[in-house]
């Protein structure tokens, strides 16, 4: 199946359709699916990468997750905040499959990331710019959670960074609107590195699949008719991997209960929207959350007024949560990837 679309929401409709109408019925370990085998989506502007739907718009677990893989940490601690569904898969407090470390560090020593750097530098038209998450060791020895994507790839082709995914296995629910989420901006933040245009984003899973468990809640996406992206503003030039520090560090004071300053953090708008968003994240996180009182003067400064409606939607269900009531979408960014 071959889909093409502007953004994320452009490809999901049509493959919740497939899905819905044409996936076949499958037993997966984790539970009944419909699956539909060799599913290849082109995305051609990969900042629209953020759904506007009720359900499927997921800018803070994503972003907790972009960190968690951008700081190489394999930890259920950091991620089981953002992310829950992690800690069925966790053997000894960490995911054996986790991204990070590989790209970082595959096989304890090779920095993947610095690798594909310094080849495109040096080669811009090379084939061979491939990150490989997937290892031979992956299969040797039983673990619980294996990584689903088994290499992400950079193409510089007339000035213009694409990316390729390729993913043995991929929920299209749950897992997808992050995967795109994570992947775009490494994308974007490669292009920005090598001061390269950006361009299309590629993604092939060789089984692309939805949970009978999700199968409601995707007609409903199906029918929802809000299934307008969000496009995200372009990423500042300059190379933006040396912030990771300073974003992990912000959302451990976040994390920690810390009102910090998003503009004392970084000058750039970008960036400092960025640490609004976890602000936001933080203070919606728990009842009684340090900052939740200071959510109107949070949205008030955001640079981007695109993030200013996820800001709304947190504070509304932290609202009805508060006052113990039950939405749907209630748990719209925090409980919501299989692993
Ligand atoms: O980045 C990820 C990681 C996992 N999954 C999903 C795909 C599968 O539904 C499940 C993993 O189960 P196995 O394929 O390992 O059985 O998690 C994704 O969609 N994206």
């Amino acid at each position: 199946m071959l889909l093409e679309g502007e953004g994320i929401d452009e490809i999901m409709i049509e493959l919740y359709k497939a899905l819905d109408a044409e996936g076949a019925v499958n037993t997966g370990t984790r539970g009944d699916m419909k699956e539909k085998l060799g599913v290849f989506f082109r995305i051609t502007n990969p900042r629209a990468r953020i759904s506007r739907s009720q359900d499927r718009g997921k800018p803070f677990s994503a972003l907790g997750e972009l960190l968690w893989y951008l700081a190489g940490l394999n930890t259920l601690d950091f991620i089981k905040a953002y992310i829950p569904d992690y800690a069925d898969d966790a053997e000894n407090g960490v995911l054996a499959g986790a991204y990070g470390p590989r790209i970082h560090a595959m096989r304890g020593s090779i920095n993947q990331l610095e690798n594909v750097t310094a080849l495109l530098r040096k080669n811009q038209p090379s084939k061979r710019a491939v990150i490989q998450l997937y290892d031979a060791a992956d299969n040797d020895v039983y673990h619980k959670e294996i990584p689903c994507t088994t290499a992400l790839q950079f193409l510089i082709r007339e000035g213009r960074l694409h990316m390729s995914v390729t993913m043995r296995s991929n929920d299209a629910y749950k897992g997808l609107p992050h995967d795109v989420f994570c992947f775009t901006m490494l994308q974007e933040m490669m292009a920005s590195r090598l001061g390269v245009e950006l361009g299309n984003y590629l993604h092939y899973a060789a089984s692309m699949h939805v949970y009978d468990e999700s199968m409601e809640a995707m007609k409903r996406y199906i029918h929802e008719g809000h299934q307008k992206t969000i496009e995200m503003p372009p990423m500042p030039g300059g190379d933006p991997f040396p912030l990771t520090g300073r974003l992990m560090d912000a959302e451990a004071e976040l994390r920690s209960g810390i009102t910090i300053e998003a503009v004392k953090v970084f000058d750039d708008p970008y960036w400092a929207d960025i640490v609004r968003l976890l602000q936001v994240f933080w203070a919606t996180k728990k009842e009684d959350a340090p900052g939740f009182e200071d959510l109107d003067a949070l949205k008030g400064e955001f640079h981007h007024e695109v993030y200013r409606t996820f800001l709304e939607r947190r504070r509304k269900i932290r609202l009805i949560r508060n006052a113990g009531k039950k939405t749907s979408g209630e748990d719209c960014d925090v409980a919501d990837k299989n692993r």
